[in-house]
């Protein structure tokens, strides 16, 4: 598990359309289709369960929500902002 990066580190390197919320990553993503949402949510799910690195995701009727954090590290790591990344590419 990488280290823990403090929050000015973080602030710098995230993603444009992801914030920093404590010690989580999130962005939410807007779907005019629900379905739409679910299948991304299923990508998400599936990019991570291939990184071994899992979100939290929210499924809501217009939009998916996704949050990371490393647990084991206690904080956000490179790990987060890698799989961040990785999601935004499915979108
Ligand atoms: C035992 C522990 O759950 C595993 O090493 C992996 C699984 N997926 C994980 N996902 C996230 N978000 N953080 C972790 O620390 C993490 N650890």
């Amino acid at each position: 598990m990488p280290d823990r990066l403090d929050d000015d580190e973080v602030d710098r390197r995230l993603p444009d359309d992801w914030e920093r919320d404590g010690d989580e990553i999130v962005r939410t993503y807007p779907f005019d289709d629900y379905l739409d949402g679910v299948t991304f949510a299923t990508r998400v799910a599936e990019v991570a369960d291939e990184e071994y690195h899992h979100p939290e995701i929210t499924i809501r009727y217009d939009e998916i929500e996704v949050r990371l954090t490393s647990h084991e590290a206690g904080g956000i790591t490179d790990a987060d902002l890698r799989l961040a990344g990785l999601f935004d590419a499915e979108r």
